[in-house]
């Protein structure tokens, strides 16, 4: 169902006690840019997330990033559209050298409590390559025609 090339990297998963019996993170459609991540809350006992309220949610995985990737924890349209839920962080940023559960951090900003219950899909993870500048520090800038202006400085 998903688009692998030679460049794809892989990504490595340790399923954790709370993962057990969940779904892989997995690309829903073909062309998908995320994986939707899956609630790990306990069986039986659902999360309720109240209204303007946030809870780290765990997804049961530890994920081995590739080196010179990162993982994007972003919401998902739907859960913002319909239910006001969405990632308090977002994009949430997993580093290659983190090796702990990837949790989800959701925020409730619609009006009625939201119920997440075990296997629910929160939020998609979106893989990507990322760049590690050097860092310098200069005395003075080079010079262009934007100089400092900003923050609208072009017209709205
Ligand atoms: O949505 C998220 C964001 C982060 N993390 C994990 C992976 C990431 O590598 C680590 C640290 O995240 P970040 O650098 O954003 O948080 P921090 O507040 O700077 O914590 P730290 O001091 O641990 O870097 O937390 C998640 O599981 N989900
Ligand atoms: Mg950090």
């Amino acid at each position: 169902m998903t688009i692998h090339h030679d460049l794809s990297p892989t990504l490595n998963l340790i399923r954790l006690a709370n993962g057990e019996g969940l779904d892989l993170p997995a690309y829903e459609s073909k062309g998908a840019a995320g994986m939707d991540l899956r609630a790990a809350v306990a069986d039986g006992e659902p999360l309720t997330l109240l209204p303007g309220k946030r809870a780290l949610v765990p997804t049961g995985f530890i994920f081995e990033i590739p080196e010179g990737f990162e993982g994007q924890v972003r919401p998902r349209s739907g859960l913002a559209f319909k239910h006001g839920i969405t990632c308090l962080n977002s994009p949430g940023t997993v580093d290659s050298d983190y090796r702990g559960e990837v949790k989800v951090l959701l925020a409730n900003l619609g009006d009625d409590a939201f119920v997440i219950e075990r296997g629910m899909r929160i939020g998609q993870m979106v893989i990507a390559p990322v760049t590690q500048a050097r860092i310098a520090e200069i005395t003075e800038t080079s010079e262009t025609a934007r100089g400092a202006g900003g923050f609208g400085s072009t017209g709205v």
